[in-house]
């Protein structure tokens, strides 16, 4: 009887600990829930004030404190690490607000990140300061970037589209009315298509007019077509589109004149017109030109896009533009062009200069975060916004057909837009299916 006890302990015992590896791998959230956070919550709990100690985050009291506290000198109180003021477990890692005693400041703390991440054992560690005098530390429990999946509640809302999970397992949001225009960068094969078809799912779901500019004749944006209200893949007809935009983006803001408002979020809401979102694929298309004639008209269309974003955010006209680099070497304009996109995503890069292109401008500490992409992990990206700060993020795998069908489901969303008539799409390609084995070659009869 002793022995029978013996083995079905033994046997609940394997099963458990084949249970919690299992869940490990492959259900990293509920491994988390069950094991991951207990351990990490006591380690942080235990290890709190010596390793705030060590990494150098701790301040004497002042003499008055030290003293109404403990009635001794200053000089025999202990340093006084910040003060724990809330832990919040989530499903990702816990978030721990600390209030900062005077003499330190958020950036001392996200100084020590990688210290703390390894003292405290998580996968990363980052800061955001939530107020004047409180930080919250965001620690993620295990690789969120690995597996990616956007929480359910995440819905795209008011022109603020989820597209990606943050290592922090927060979700990275395109909010067209706070970012305007947006910038996406990477090489061959980093996942700027995912990207991209990530952000179209989103879009479509949502009142917006989507024009497609994708000059590599339409390879990726031609599925999208059911949800477009304009879509052209030459230059020459990107320029035509280009200069119709520019047209409805003077009649707006005769209209905002007219309604003595200086943006279309004032319009009342029965004559406010739709927003517009430009998504620009493969941006150097519209740069190259071949021959010396066709420079003035290339000139013409940049500068159109300029003007576009200089001024078409007040009326509700947003650029999403992508390629693979983006400097001034892809000629006049370019730079002028790239300080108007502010939302910066850079996938992995060829060279430092590129990661430069993207992100040296408006968050240098970036650049060197995009140097480490590794190539075996395609779709890792780092966003920067314009205060400097940046996060990696990643978005979910999906097929370009799942993000079809989407805009097939919405095509009802598809605005009458008159002066889009003619750039409408004429439809989708049908693409034959590829034949799974060659076709069979049959022996000609030998006639004499
Ligand atoms: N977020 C992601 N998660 C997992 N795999 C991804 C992700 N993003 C991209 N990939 C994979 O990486 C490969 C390249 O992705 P994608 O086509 O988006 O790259 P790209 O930069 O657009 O390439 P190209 O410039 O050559 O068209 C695809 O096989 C895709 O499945």
């Amino acid at each position: 009887m002793t022995d029978l006890v013996t083995y079905v302990e033994l046997a609940g015992a394997a099963a458990g600990a084949g249970g919690l590896g299992y869940a490990k791998a492959r259900a990293p959230r509920v491994y988390w829930s069950l094991v991951g956070m207990p351990v990490t919550w006591g380690r942080f709990t235990w290890n709190y004030n010596s390793t705030m100690d060590v990494c150098g985050l701790t301040v004497q009291p002042s003499g008055f404190r030290a003293f109404v506290k403990r009635n001794v000198a200053r000089s025999e109180v202990r340093p006084v690490p910040p003060k724990i003021r809330r832990v919040r477990p989530t499903s990702t890692g816990l978030r721990i607000t600390l209030r900062l005693p005077a003499g330190l400041e958020p950036a001392d703390i996200a100084a020590s990140t990688e210290r703390l991440r390894h003292a405290f054992g998580v996968r990363s560690v980052t800061v955001m300061e939530t107020k004047p005098g409180y930080v919250e530390l965001r620690m993620t429990g295990w690789d969120v970037l690995n597996r990616v999946k956007l929480p359910r509640k995440a819905r795209p809302r008011d022109l603020v589209v989820p597209v990606a999970l943050r290592e922090d397992g927060t979700v990275f949001e395109r909010d067209y009315r706070k970012v305007p225009h947006a910038l996406t960068l990477g090489a061959n094969q980093s996942g700027k298509s995912m990207y991209q078809r990530n952000l179209i799912k989103g879009l479509a779901q949502l009142p917006v007019a989507l024009v497609g500019i994708d000059c590599k004749r339409g390879v990726e944006q031609n599925r999208y077509a059911s949800r477009l209200s304009a879509l052209v893949t030459s230059p020459d007809d990107a320029g035509k589109l280009i200069d119709a935009l520019v047209m409805e983006m003077e009649e707006r803001f005769d209209l905002l004149a007219l309604y003595g408002v200086s943006d279309l979020w004032e319009l009342p809401d029965q004559v406010r017109p739709v927003p517009l979102v430009v998504l620009v694929d493969e941006i150097a298309e519209l740069f190259f030109v071949t021959s010396k004639k066709d420079e003035p008209a290339r000139d013409k269309t940049v500068m159109q896009l300029v003007r576009l974003g200089q001024m078409a955010r007040a009326v509700g006209i947003y650029l999403e533009v992508c390629g693979q680099r983006f400097g001034s070497d892809l000629g006049r304009g370019a730079t002028a062009l790239r300080a108007q996109l502010t939302g910066r995503v850079v996938h992995r890069v060829n060279d430092k200069q590129t990661a430069d292109m993207g992100l040296g401008d408006i968050a240098p500490d970036a650049v060197t975060a995009v140097t480490t992409i590794a190539p075996d992990r395609p779709g890792i990206a780092v966003a920067g916004d314009t205060t400097g700060g940046w996060s990696r993020i990643r978005t979910p795998e999906i097929t370009p057909d799942e993000a079809a069908a989407t805009c097939r489901e919405f095509a009802h969303l598809v605005p009458e837009l008159p002066f889009l008539a003619p750039f409408r799409p004429v439809g989708q390609i049908t693409v034959p299916p590829m034949p799974t084995t060659p076709p069979m070659v049959r022996p000609r009869p030998v006639t004499d």
